[in-house]
């Protein structure tokens, strides 16, 4: 059986429970579950803390699991990205107080105040600064203020938690991070991680396209199908009046809005967006 780890808990747990039921897997009843064997894909997964996932599949004890780059890199266990899964993007940045610093080199022999030491101690280490860290479970924003820290190393997304803290990033990002699967040069060719693999590429590309569904005269039909040429090529279905025709293509979901605008200013009606749980291409 393949083996998986799945965060239990924070900000990667419900979007990995998402993807991977939305790729067929079994989902826990409860939270307190921490082990699930899903017979019918021949896989059993393990709910364990994000930050422990990269030891687990570091020592081979789990095939595969879902973690965060920045997890993965503080971790300093040698395992591999198999594959980005393109949730709980975010940067990891440098802030201080707004305007006291403006760039690493204000970093040297200050105390930086951080909850993935391993991860800026080696990045100081590859830029030649030297600096000590303070490490914190968390809430890292609040290190400066209470005298802690003269500045911080910390997960940004949005930026609220630091503007809200009186603090501003300053030089260039340590790491884009987002959620990953990851697994060990042992294990990458684990022929149940293929279809791991496989099944999440479909939910990911799924999540990237939309389906578009339209009536067209025939005549237009030409124009119809350069705006949506679909991926080998539109779906046309004939309806009951003969001078028109229905058309399903996947489109871009980026490109949903301008596309059906353009569907209609040629003449097509009955515009229908719809969703995708998942697809192989
Ligand atoms: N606000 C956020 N936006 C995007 N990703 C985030 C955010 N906060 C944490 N993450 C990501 O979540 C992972 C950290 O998960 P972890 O569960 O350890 O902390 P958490 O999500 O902050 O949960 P908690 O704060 O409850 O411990 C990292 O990969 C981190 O990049
Ligand atoms: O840029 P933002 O959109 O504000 O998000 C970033 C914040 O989110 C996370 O905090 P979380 O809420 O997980 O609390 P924690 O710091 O205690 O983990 C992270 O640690 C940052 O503080
Ligand atoms: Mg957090």
């Amino acid at each position: 059986m393949l083996r998986i780890a799945v965060p239990n808990k924070g900000s990667l747990s419900e979007p990995a429970t998402t993807m991977l039921s939305e790729a067929g897997y079994r989902t826990r009843r409860s939270g307190r579950e921490l082990v699930l064997v899903d017979d019918a894909n021949q896989v059993e997964l393990f709910f364990l803390r994000p930050r422990d996932i990269a030891v687990y599949v570091g020592q081979g004890t789990v095939h595969a699991g879902v973690t965060g780059r920045d997890l993965l890199l503080d971790s300093g266990v040698e395992a591999i990205e198999h594959l980005p899964l393109g949730f709980a993007r975010s940067t990891f940045r440098f802030a201080a107080p707004s305007g006291t610093m403006s760039s690493l080199a204000d970093v040297e022999g200050k105390r930086v105040a951080t909850s993935y030491d391993v991860l800026v101690r080696n990045y100081l280490a590859a830029q030649g600064v030297s600096a000590q860290t303070v490490h914190l479970d968390g809430a890292v924003e609040s290190s400066v203020q209470l005298g802690v820290a003269d500045l911080i190393a910390d997960v940004v997304e949005t930026g609220s938690t630091l503007r809200a803290a009186g603090l501003e990033t300053f030089g260039e990002p340590i790491l884009a991070s987002e959620a990953v699967l990851i697994t060990t040069e042992q294990y990458r060719d684990e022929p149940g991680l293929a279809t791991l693999v496989r099944r999440l590429e479909g939910v990911l590309r799924a999540r990237s396209y939309v389906l578009v569904d339209y009536d067209i005269p025939m005549n237009r039909l030409h124009l119809a199908s350069e705006i949506t040429p679909g991926i080998e090529s539109p779906t046309v279905s004939p309806l009951q009046n003969p001078d028109w025709v229905a058309v399903r293509a996947m489109v871009p979901r980026k490109d949903a809005n301008r596309i059906m605008d353009e569907l209609y200013a040629i003449g097509a009606r009955a515009i229908l967006v719809s969703s995708l749980v998942a697809c192989r291409l």
